[in-house]
């Protein structure tokens, strides 16, 4: 007999305030397929193992919560955009957006597999130099560039700097004048395309901070600007859309509106501009609701439209370049915690919500609270055959929204001291982490054919001291 404290008597009702996408698991411990990385399996003892190990040695190697990235699936997925993109344009640039996650490793295997990178803080640069990234793959941007951002982009001699205001172009000018050399830049533009993802992650509707808006003609004055100033070279024009998009008209949309003024350009200035950005912002899986396109089917849609627009206004195609990050660097981690504590509790009508507390949350993984975001997760130290219950796996922090997974089914014998991995964190979480509470931030570990190492160490309490100079 099931006890109401275990939260299982009211398993049916708890059921029935699932959200209707999240179907009750025919097999509690299956993996569901597109959201693990390549080399995710659960091991015939029950134990989750990536790269050859398993979790609960990871766990006791490395401690919780733990960042852990499939160094395999990470390069396969940069390789495979890269050979989709060159193949259906005949020669294509990615660059990859390195705000999804950025160390100085992952630059080098960015560098290795022979993308370029796309940063957009001086911090970010200085991890790319760092790295010894080769600065003319460099992009670089950002609404906000500061002089010295801008002075050090120079120097260093990155590829493109991605321009954003007016007071930008007159800062970069002024500078490449004094002190070169000449600076190479995109115009980052404003499409005017309302983006089917979070009002926090679009980036092409007219009313937000982003780019020069091409229906209003800034972009068009962005570019007279540009070329009358003879420090900066014109290399071509920017969109960028949002992120975690799946409806890949906005992409088609934003395609056609950007060769058009490609195409105004060439009427107006007598100049075909040799390249042209289409952004990144190409959607995941998170959980069983989505069902991202793969990257060939992304590239060969955008070459039909870059095709057509190009002869419809009789222009030679442009080298066409993509910034994706969260779709390389995403589905290639999950994040492992440990649990602390499990609280049945008793909603409306009976039903019973399972709250799982695990050793991290929102400093660790912000997207939830901050975007609404839907994960998943499995319980990951050991086979379960216990009936699934509807569950919430819910963070240390002191505040109600700290919330990992909002929905999810669980074996209803969860505990302290099981392991759960929550797949699809290796984007946007490290990288958006923070010390609320003075939790320091987790490691990042990478694992390949059965060996672990440590890209990002774990933050401890002196890390923390050495900032607080009381
Ligand atoms: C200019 C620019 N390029 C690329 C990206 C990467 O987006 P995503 O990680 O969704 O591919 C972003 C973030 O949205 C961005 O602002
Ligand atoms: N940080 C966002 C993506 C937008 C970032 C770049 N413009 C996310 O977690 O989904």
């Amino acid at each position: 007999m099931h006890t109401h404290e275990a939260g299982v008597l009211h398993a049916e009702a708890g059921h029935r305030r699932r959200p209707s996408w999240l179907q009750i698991p025919g097999d509690v411990n299956a993996l569901m397929p597109g959201l693990w990385s390549a080399t995710v399996t659960r091991g015939d003892d029950g134990v989750l193992r990536i790269g050859g190990l398993d979790v609960r040695t990871l766990a006791a190697e490395y401690g919780t919560p733990a960042y852990v990235v499939d160094e395999v699936d990470f390069r396969s997925r940069a390789r495979a955009f890269r050979d989709a993109f060159d193949v259906a344009f005949d020669g294509a640039d990615v660059y990859y957006a390195g705000k999804a996650f950025l160390c100085t490793e992952v630059a080098r295997w960015i560098a290795d597999e022979g993308l370029g990178l796309d940063v957009c803080s001086g911090g970010e640069l200085a991890v790319a130099l760092r790295a010894g990234f080769p600065t003319e793959r460099i992009g670089l941007h950002g609404n906000n560039k500061s002089v010295s951002e801008l002075s050090r982009a120079l120097e260093a001699g990155v590829g493109r700097i991605i321009v954003d205001s007016f007071d930008e172009i007159a800062r970069l000018s002024a500078l490449a004048a004094e002190r070169g050399p000449r600076a190479r830049v995109m115009v980052r533009t404003t499409v005017g395309v309302e983006a089917h993802t979070h009002e926090y992650i679009a980036t092409a509707h007219e009313d937000q901070k982003f780019g020069f808006s091409i229906a209003g003609g800034a972009a068009a004055q962005a570019v007279r600007r540009i070329l009358a100033e003879p420090s900066l070279e014109l290399v071509g024009l920017h969109s960028h859309i949002g992120s975690q998009i799946y409806d890949t008209s906005g992409f088609e949309v934003a395609a056609r509106r950007v060769l058009g003024l490609h195409a105004e350009i060439r009427d107006e200035h007598g100049v075909e501009l040799p390249e042209l950005d289409l952004g990144g912002g190409f959607g995941i899986a998170y959980t069983s609701q989505d069902d991202p396109q793969p990257p060939e089917e992304l590239a060969a849609g955008m070459a039909a439209i870059v095709t057509h627009e190009c002869a419809a206004y009789g222009l030679t195609p442009p080298r066409i370049s993509i910034e994706p990050g969260r779709s390389i660097a995403g589905p290639s981690a999950f994040t492992l915690y440990e649990v602390g504590t499990v609280k049945a509790v008793e909603l409306d009508g009976g039903a019973v919500r399972r709250y799982v507390s695990v050793d991290g949350g929102m400093s660790d993984n912000i997207r939830t609270a901050l975007y609404d975001a839907d994960y998943s997760c499995t319980l990951a130290s050991r086979r379960s055959d216990a009936e699934p219950v509807l569950a919430r796996v819910v963070g240390k922090h002191c505040e109600s929204g700290d919330i990992v997974v909002k929905d999810e089914f669980l074996p209803a014998d969860i505990e302290p001291g099981d392991l759960v991995a929550v797949p699809g964190t290796g984007a946007y979480t490290r990288s958006m982490s923070n010390t609320y509470n003075h939790v320091p931030r987790p490691p990042v570990i990478a694992v390949r054919g059965g060996e672990a190492r440590v890209l990002l160490r774990r933050e401890t309490e002196e890390d923390m001291f050495l900032l607080d100079v009381g």
